[in-house]
């Protein structure tokens, strides 16, 4: 290969934070015309590479290249004037300006006119999208888009601007089937033209279906780097973990005389899911699936009173409970983890620590009001234990984990309290492979000890992994049920997607 099919090349480069090694002696080479994948555990240091290349962190020591030359001390603003993109989660784009602007924004600021007239905004979007083959209405809000066009936005944006290397950190996780699909052949499109795609994720049926090569990051340093063609799947999750993980399915049947632990009768909320009923055993974890606005998280933020219920009602060991509230659940013995925990879950400037016991306080506290010490080191000992929380002090804050660290420290807050019933949104999304098993397999210890597990996810070999039954939701409805003898990936993609 030429050298200067090499874009971009790191070279040694290495950061601490405090006494943490978040990366050490990383090379890195990205190629023009190439979709490369960054994999790694959770931690491992994908999100502190990229943000080195974009000038956002400072390397400690290292070399950035581009083209072939030394970038120097990268900014945020130096690098997207030499072609480092990063389309970040929150996407960053005007909120009150059009479409059209949004994407000629960039090119105004980095060609240094003060004025672009919104003919010549529009003009230069048109061309953009068209040449994209992206469709998107450019005269809209940006506002007003749902997630995954404003990210279309931002990456034509990028393109307008004359990106060379685009950076996109997990940039599937909040899309419907389609919109992943969209991504994906705009990514395709963006490779032809000669961009190199850099993305960060944890879903191998992306890696393989999208990438071409892969650099493969283990405790901050490059354990792998090179092409997707000569690796199969076990092979990537050993070179990424270290060890063999195993994906297949592990349940333990119940006796047929096992009580519900949460039942739903005929539950409902106005334009949203209606004639909702079932049950979840003890010691059973129960699937609900559907794709995304199929109702499901709607039914799962009822059941714990987030947005309570309109009609029907909820059964907690066989006795109606009334839920108007997050109060109502708790006390109910209800837990819910959210699927944005970032938003919903976590206090992020707060310590680890802290995170970890704020879901059962009232139980660490003695009668004179203070929290017993002991009581607290246990429960924290044994969820950064049990989850394989990555950190070597949990008095940091929680800001200072990783992605997927931050999801296991919501995760233990809510088993610290041993509820009776444990419902969970997409409990692995942004987790790393190794540590998704992990997890599954806190649900299944969990259930074996009596608890009842609702997980809502669309993840189907994870369904398939740990879940007795599959529920099917569709505009709002339950509309199937895989029972276990009929649980197979296939049976839960054709429910999903049917
Ligand atoms: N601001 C910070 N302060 C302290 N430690 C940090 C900070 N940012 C990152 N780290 C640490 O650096 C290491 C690498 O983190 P990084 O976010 O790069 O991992 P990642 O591979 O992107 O993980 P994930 O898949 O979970 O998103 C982790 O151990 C993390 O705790």
């Amino acid at each position: 290969m030429p050298e200067t099919a090499i874009v971009l090349r790191a070279r040694g480069v290495r950061k601490t934070y405090g006494g943490v090694t978040a990366l050490r002696e990383a090379d890195v080479d990205i190629r023009r015309g190439e979709v490369h994948c960054l994999a790694g555990e959770n931690g491992s240091g994908k999100s502190t590479l990229i943000k080195i290349v974009s000038g956002v962190e400072q390397p400690d020591a290292g070399t950035i290249t581009l083209d072939g030359h030394d970038v120097g001390r990268l900014t945020p603003t130096r690098a997207v004037e030499l072609g480092i993109q990063v389309i970040h989660q929150d996407l960053s784009l005007f909120p009150n300006l059009s479409v059209a602007e949004n994407i000629a924004m960039v090119a105004r600021v980095a060609s240094r006119r003060r004025l672009v007239s919104r003919r010549d905004a529009m003009a230069l979007a048109k061309a953009t999208t068209e040449r994209l083959g992206v469709s998107l209405d450019l005269t809209e809000r940006a506002s007003n888009l749902p997630v995954a066009q404003r990210q279309l936005a931002a990456i034509c944006r990028a393109f307008a601007h004359d990106a060379k290397v685009l950076f996109m950190d997990e940039p599937t996780t909040a899309l419907t089937w389609r919109e992943v699909d969209a991504l994906l052949a705009l990514v395709d499109t963006l490779r032809a033209e000669g961009l190199a795609v850099v993305f960060v994720s944890h879903k191998l049926e992306e890696v393989f279906r999208i990438s071409d090569r892969v650099t493969v990051l283990r405790n901050g340093e490059v354990v792998h780097a090179g092409e997707v063609k000569d690796l199969d799947r076990p092979t990537l999750v050993r070179v990424m973990t270290g060890q063999d993980v195993t994906e297949d399915r592990d349940v333990t049947e119940l006796p047929p005389d096992t009580r519900p632990v949460l039942a739903t009768r005929g539950l409902g909320r106005r334009h949203e899911f209606a004639d909702v009923s079932f049950s979840v055993r003890a010691g059973e974890v129960v699937g609900l699936t559907g794709l995304l606005g199929s109702g499901r998280t709607e039914i799962a933020e009822a059941i714990f009173g987030m947005r309570p219920a309109d009609t029907g009602e909820i059964l907690v060991d066989g006795e109606p409970v009334r839920v108007r509230s997050v109060h109502d659940a708790i006390r109910a013995g209800i837990a819910y983890v959210p699927g944005d925990r970032l938003t919903q879950g976590v206090f992020l400037g707060q310590s680890i620590r802290r995170n970890l016991i704020a879901g059962s306080i009232d139980r660490l506290i003695s009668r004179t009001g203070r929290l017993r010490d002991k009581a607290v080191q246990r429960t924290v000992t044994t969820a950064v234990e049990s989850l394989r929380i990555k950190t070597s002090d949990v008095a940091a804050p929680v800001r200072t984990l990783s992605g997927g660290n931050q999801q296991r420290v919501v995760l233990g807050k809510w088993l610290a309290r041993s509820p009776r019933v444990l419902v969970l949104n997409s409990p692995t999304v942004g987790v790393d492979i190794g540590s998704k098993e992990g997890i599954l397999q806190v649900l299944r210890d969990r259930a074996r000890a009596g608890m009842g597990v609702l997980v809502i996810s669309d993840d189907v070999p994870e369904l398939v992994s740990v879940c007795h039954r599959v529920l099917v939701v569709r505009r709002g409805r339950v509309v199937d049920e895989i029972a276990s003898a009929r649980m197979s990936v296939q049976a839960v993609t054709d429910g999903l997607t049917g």
